[in-house]
């Protein structure tokens, strides 16, 4: 049942208390109370996502931000940005506020995962069943450029659907012919920016259709795929909205009650990179130094990268009418109705665009794994330093670093004792060298591939759909005055990872705050599951990994405290459009968690 005040809840004491409705947290919640003897409390800050339209329409996805669903966390200044500061709060969490793109990230970081963590568990051929364990894709009903052979494989028949677009955005075969020519190109360094069918299939350098969190046009998230069909189907599983963990203790405002509850048998921390990081260090949980006499277990420093992101615009000659429905309340109000009559909208694509990652340097890394990405965006995205221009049309490249070297940290600031007020969040973007060449290189290979002619004639002009650079980017021609942009308008794609990462097998496991089952290191009965356990960030963007470390999350701990699939009680949740397949039956007797409150 759905508690909006924690003194409603109906009992103090649960087998587990899962800390926070996130993506990772609902997923775990959903998985864990398939075992209908056990009871889940699940406690989050935010609030219900039930009829929220920011959250639900797709091409709303945008507007999310910096409204009451948002955490409107701020960064302290970044020196990378030339000392700028760059900016879920709701069932869900980021899965819902996020822009719907579906990628795993490929083999490459997962095996890389198994060997830092020593545990081939996290590898990509045992990864395998948990993602296919997440999602189900929708082929598209009436979209002719797709061709049979051209449907990915590689998700399974998960609770969460994943779209493949019915239609194609403008840009599209712009990109895709061009990326068909240029893979058998005379010119080696051209080849890398190759069609790829299926971004999710593993080897994920090329140019693909983007598959969407969305079915039906409505927005899938992991508070739809997982924690609502619980709820609404079983007796075992309580959940509390608007009420914040800050460290054992739960209250409602600042101040407040702070009622207290205990799980027999395992505490999960699911609240996100900065969330997680922040209650573990508020619980005497981080580095002695920082934490001095409040320090229960010394645990390594709270590292946390992020994807730095830059968004390049050109003038175009198009129909979109994405820019016009954010400066016109009366286009974006008929798009609108027309959605709520048809849950479609003829005028505003749906998605607006489709991933493309290419690889600066194929050999440097990770063979299978890009370093940079280039997102193909059919309108204008408007940003901070980057506002929405009162007349025109546009394409956006957003380029983004996805294998970068700059790491930062969150830290409590000195005046915070509690989690109403944020910590410290330093991403350090664009504080490498590397960093900052990959960022020039994406917008160099953005440039060469709008540029590119192929049998002699350019894709993006031919039909005068690409016009001209539009901005500051424009003038930006040599490599310092690229730079010089970069560090003006660059911002990061809301990817953080690796705050409470797992250890590595190579320091014997003291460089991370969980070990590779995700138990906190020197605390009984205490997991975390979420993006911060990740010790190096996907070349991808991280909804789908952090879905994918939940599936498997979800089984460790149903096997550490010997709860089997198979037994009577057993009862996966039937959802209305594709039901949770059941859990695998390889479990054994684990051991018991002791209290944690
Ligand atoms: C604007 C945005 C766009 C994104 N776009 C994409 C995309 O298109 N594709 C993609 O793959 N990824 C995207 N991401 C990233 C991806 O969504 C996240 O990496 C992933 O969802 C993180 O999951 P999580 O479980 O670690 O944390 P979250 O899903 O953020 O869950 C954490 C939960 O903890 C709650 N919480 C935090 N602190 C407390 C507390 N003290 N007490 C109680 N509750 C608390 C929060 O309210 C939240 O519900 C985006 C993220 C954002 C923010």
């Amino acid at each position: 049942a759905l508690f909006t005040n924690p003194a409603d809840l109906p009992s103090k004491n649960y087998d587990f208390i899962v800390i926070e409705a996130g993506t990772a947290g609902s997923a775990v919640a959903s998985r864990l109370s398939e075992d209908l003897t056990k009871k889940i409390l699940v406690i989050e800050a935010g609030v219900d996502d039930t009829g929220n339209l920011n959250v639900e329409v797709p091409f709303f996805a945008p507007l999310a931000g910096r409204t009451a669903v948002d955490w409107n966390y701020m960064t302290v200044t970044q020196q990378g940005l030339n000392g700028r500061s760059i900016t879920g709060f709701v069932l869900g969490g980021s899965s819902a506020i996020n822009f719907l793109e579906w990628t795993l990230g490929s083999q490459d970081y997962y095996n890389k995962l198994a060997s830092i963590t020593g545990d081939l568990g996290w590898g990509w051929a045992s990864m395998q069943r948990f993602f296919k364990r997440v999602s189900k894709l929708l082929p598209p009903t009436d979209n002719p450029t797709i061709t049979p052979n051209e449907i990915p494989t590689s998700n399974g028949n998960g609770p969460l659907d994943v779209n493949l677009s019915n239609f194609d955005l403008e840009p599209d075969q712009h990109v895709f012919t061009t990326a068909k020519g240029l893979q058998s190109s005379a010119h080696a360094h051209l080849r890398r920016f190759k069609y790829t069918i299926d971004m999710n299939g593993g080897n994920t350098i090329g140019f693909g259709y983007n598959q969407v969190t969305a079915r039906d046009d409505v927005c899938t998230t992991s508070a739809t795929a997982y924690l609502h069909p619980a709820l609404q189907n079983r007796q075992n599983i309580d959940m509390v909205i608007n009420t914040r963990v800050t460290s054992v203790e739960v209250a409602t405002s600042k101040g407040g009650a702070k009622p207290t509850f205990t799980a027999s048998k395992e505490v999960i921390l699911s609240a996100g990179t900065i969330g997680t990081a922040q209650i573990l260090l508020l619980s005497g949980i981080g580095p002695q130094a920082d934490l001095g006499s409040k320090t229960i277990v010394n645990a390594p420093q709270q590292k946390c990268p992020d994807h730095p992101l830059l968004s390049l615009f050109w003038n175009v000659s198009s129909n979109c009418a994405y820019g016009d429905a954010l400066r016109d309340p009366a286009v974006q109000s008929a798009a609108l109705n027309e959605w709520f009559a048809t849950e479609g909208c003829s005028v505003i694509p749906l998605s607006m665009c489709w991933a493309s990652c290419v690889s600066l340097n194929p050999s440097s890394l990770r063979p299978n794994a890009p370093n940079t990405e280039l997102i193909f965006v059919d309108g204008f995205v408007p940003d901070a330093t980057n506002p929405l221009p009162a007349t025109g049309h546009f394409m956006s490249i957003i380029c983004a670093v996805v294998s970068l070297t700059s790491v930062g940290s969150i830290t409590l600031p000195s005046t915070s004792s509690d989690t109403f007020t944020q910590p410290n969040i330093d991403y350090n973007v664009l504080g490498t060298d590397f960093d900052v060449q990959a960022m020039l290189q994406a917008m160099k290979d953005a440039e060469t591939f709008v540029s590119s002619k192929i049998g002699g004639v350019n894709q993006f002009t031919k039909d005068g759909y690409l016009r001209s650079e539009f901005g500051d980017f424009a003038s930006a021609k040599t490599d310092a005055q690229r730079i010089a942009f970069m560090r003006a308008h660059a911002d990061t794609i809301h990817h953080p990872v690796g705050s409470a990462r797992m250890g590595s097998a190579a320091s014997g496991g003291s460089d991370g705050a969980v070990d590779s089952r995700l138990r906190v290191k020197g605390v009984k009965g205490l997991r975390v599951v979420d993006a911060s356990v990740l010790p190096i960030i996907p070349e991808a963007h991280t909804a789908a990994a952090v879905f994918t470390v939940a599936e498997r999350a979800s089984d460790l701990i149903k096997q550490d405290n010997g709860i089997s699939s198979g037994s009577p009680s057993h009862s996966p949740v039937p959802s209305a459009h594709s039901p949770l397949p059941p859990p695998p039956s390889n479990q054994h007797n684990g051991h018991g968690h002791h209290e944690e409150s």
